[in-house]
């Protein structure tokens, strides 16, 4: 049996973020650029062979059952007919409900390590369609690629983009994705682009349609954005509630994010156009 292996879950930044329409079953249609940063929960997978799964770890406010990566090894040992388990242990740095995909990437990282435990040899395109049935969110850090999202977020084509070290800010509240959809104010009609058009014009043209509604319900979110667009220009992620700036040095982040500190729980972490999932790995 292999030993236990340790993966990142790395978090993702929308370095920009379009909604272009309202589907039948209510989701929304998006256009979005999606980065990872080098910010990064940690699992590790452990194989069994009396086939059950146990996450060893609390993750607060989520029962095991309902824990992403519990519900992602079980598809995939549904999925796959294995007579193996697994003991998972989940070391959590990113924070939840943030805009960052957190737990959407540990199912990725629980879909991608145990076909690799399990030896399962499965393609990422199987995994990624395998882990859509959990968030919308998750195929694209099962690709492990900075990616031109569309649809939901699943139909994805790699991009590479300017990789700046960004200052993150969580102003410490949790905003309700589905309240943010739900908005009658919100913006869902933009005019569609084309993935070159979004290349071209470039970080000072992106944008992310959700903010005027978020800064309208949580105040906090608006005070904090407001504070770092003195600095640079300033985006949130998702829906929030994390909100980030891009800076050409490590040494202009940090400072700034010093300052920020003083108000708010802040990193400074490196875009990044590959998965460290991945180059873990040694995939892509
Ligand atoms: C906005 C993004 O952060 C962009 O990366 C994600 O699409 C959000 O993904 P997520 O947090 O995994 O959200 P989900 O758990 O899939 O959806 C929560 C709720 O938000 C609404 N929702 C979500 C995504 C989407 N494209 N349209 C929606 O209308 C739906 O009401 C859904 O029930
Ligand atoms: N392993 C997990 N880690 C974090 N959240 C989890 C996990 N499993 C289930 N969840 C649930 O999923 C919800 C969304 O978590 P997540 O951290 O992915 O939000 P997010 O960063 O806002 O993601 P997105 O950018 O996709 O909206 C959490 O509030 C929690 O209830």
């Amino acid at each position: 049996m292999n030993a236990p292996l340790t993966l990142p879950a790395p978090a993702k930044l929308n370095r920009m973020l379009h909604i272009v329409g309202r589907r039948e079953d209510g989701y929304h249609a998006l256009q979005t650029l999606f980065q990872f940063i080098d910010l990064c929960d940690h699992l590790t997978l452990a194989p069994r062979d009396d086939g059950k799964i146990q996450l060893t770890s609390e993750v607060s406010g989520v029962s095991h059952d309902d824990n992403l990566i519990v519900r992602a090894a079980r598809l995939l040992q549904q999925h796959s007919g294995t007579a193996l388990g697994a003991t998972l242990t989940i070391d959590k740095q990113l924070p939840m409900g943030g805009g960052l995909g957190g737990g959407s990437s540990n199912a990725a990282t629980a879909l991608v390590g145990l076909n690799h435990l399990w030896q399962l040899n499965l393609p990422l395109v199987e995994l990624a369609r395998l882990g859509l049935q959990l968030g919308a969110d998750v195929p694209v850090f099962v690709h492990g690629h900075s990616a031109w999202g569309e649809g939901v977020g699943e139909r994805l084509t790699p991009v590479t983009l300017d990789t700046p070290w960004f200052v993150i800010i969580h102003p410490g509240i949790s905003v309700s994705t589905p309240g943010v959809f739900q908005d009658p104010q919100l913006t869902r009609d933009s005019r569609p682009i084309t993935m070159a058009r979004a290349l071209q014009g470039g970080a000072p043209e992106w944008r992310n349609d959700c903010e005027a509604v978020v800064k309208e319900r949580y105040p906090p979110i608006a005070e904090a954005l407001n504070w770092l667009a003195q600095h640079a220009p300033s985006r949130l992620t998702g829906t929030g509630a994390c909100l980030f700036a891009a800076f050409d040095t490590q040494q202009s982040a940090q400072a700034i994010a010093q300052l920020a500190g003083q108000h708010w729980s802040t990193w400074v972490a490196r875009g990044l156009n590959t998965s460290p999932l991945h180059d873990a790995l040694g995939y892509l």
